[in-house]
């Protein structure tokens, strides 16, 4: 029997089920269809203003590669009027970040859009491998999301630039509200959903805005889309395990889009209206995280800690973690009346004496202290 006509043009055969909706479509319709539900993303919740310069997050995956794709079409297409450029962050992951970047490379040159990158070495001193080399695989996760964070900031701030977009589709989004629900999370709620967040400003950064234009795109579209208009994206995952809580929700995600489609969507809303319910967060509090897999982390004894919130993490809260020397946090629920400040050693913003990447950053140093004792020790023995 041949597919039938397309639902929407009902001209051409239909050639994809989509996910979203599970209705009929070609190809050409579902990549207008998808365009234009971005499109009204923008507009609906003013996401850009005409003069506008916007950093756009990019790792060379999907997520980002297809935002990065969409927003020339509907740029050039609707006359936004905004200047769009790459920020890429090189956590330093050999064999992982360095191939995406000779993907965000070419992207570069496919898009006509100058690109920025910027290193944690350079940033902070260490690599993610130098970091995993020294607290191991479990809980790296945090190290990276915390570092991250700053690094867009600081990086878009490097570039006079206000504000950054990321890929967080409507799965990474449904995952982070399941995970804040069963933390019994409330509080997080508000940042997580919100389409558009922003830290206030320090002598680094000056009042950067971050917004997820791609909120309510489904995961399987995306990939959709960079298949059928052939884009270039780097699709391995990174080699330093992801972390198991978010694993897991994403897993329950995918089974229940699996018998409900409008499962990711209606988890979306849901978190949005429980967090109108709930009011919103203090403007520190934790949001969508550093535009990466590094977000929200928690650990596996229980802690939690979301990057970009520089709440409650003081040294006395890193606990170790034995002999497999990962960290661990313990982020008590945020006091309200916090206020915001700069941290002592780097200037970033902080609710704390000392921002948590600073925090962080001790720890490894501490630890490599140590560890550099422990080794003359042993030698000398
Ligand atoms: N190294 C990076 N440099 C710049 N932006 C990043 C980086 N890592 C992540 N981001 C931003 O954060 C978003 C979410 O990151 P995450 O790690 O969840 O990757 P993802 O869902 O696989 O997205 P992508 O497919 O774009 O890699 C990305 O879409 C991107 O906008």
């Amino acid at each position: 029997m041949p597919p039938p006509p397309c639902a929407l043009c009902t001209t051409n055969r239909a050639a994809i089920v989509r996910p979203k909706d599970h209705s009929k479509l070609c190809k050409s319709c579902f990549i207008t269809v998808f365009e234009t539900e971005i499109h009204h993303t923008i507009t609906s919740n003013n996401l850009f203003h005409r003069g506008e310069r916007i950093a756009i997050g990019a790792s060379g995956g999907k997520d980002s590669t297809v935002l990065a794709s969409v927003l020339k079409t509907l740029n050039e297409r609707y006359d936004y009027g905004v200047e769009l450029t790459l920020l890429s962050i090189d956590e330093g992951i050999k064999g992982y970040r360095d191939d995406s970047l000779e993907t965000v490379k070419r992207n570069a040159t496919q898009y006509s859009m100058p690109l920025t990158i910027l290193g944690y070495a350079e940033l902070y001193g260490w690599t993610m491998d130098q970091v995993v080399s020294q607290v191991g695989k479990k809980g790296n996760c945090t190290y990276c999301g915390v570092f991250r964070r700053q690094a867009l900031d600081r990086g878009a701030a490097r570039l006079g630039i206000q504000h950054v977009v990321t890929g967080h589709n409507a799965d990474d989004v449904a995952e982070t509200v399941l995970m804040n629900l069963l933390r019994a999370d409330l509080p997080r709620l508000s940042r997580t959903t919100s389409i558009i967040t922003s830290t206030p400003s320090t002598s680094d950064t000056t009042n950067i805005q971050r917004s997820k234009p791609l909120k309510y795109a489904y995961e399987k579209e995306i990939v959709l889309y960079a298949h059928h208009k052939g884009l270039d994206y780097f699709s391995t995952e990174c080699i330093y395990s992801p972390e198991a809580f978010r694993g897991s929700a994403r897993a329950l995600i995918k089974n229940l889009e699996r018998v409900r489609p409008s499962a990711i969507l209606d988890i979306v809303r849901s978190g949005e209206d429980m967090a109108a319910l709930c009011g919103p967060a203090p403007a520190h509090a934790a949001d969508d995280g550093g535009g990466g897999c590094g977000r929200t982390e928690s650990s596996d004894i229980g802690g939690a800690v979301a990057p970009g919130l520089e709440v409650e993490i003081t040294s006395a809260t890193v606990q170790k973690r034995g002999k497999k020397g990962g960290v661990a946090y313990v982020a008590p629920r945020q006091g309200k009346g916090q206020v915001m400040g700069k941290c002592e050693v780097c200037g970033y913003l902080s609710s704390q004496r000392v921002c948590k990447a600073c925090v962080l950053l001790e720890g490894l140093r501490k630890g490599r202290a140590r560890r550099g004792v422990e080794i003359e020790g042993g030698e000398g023995g």
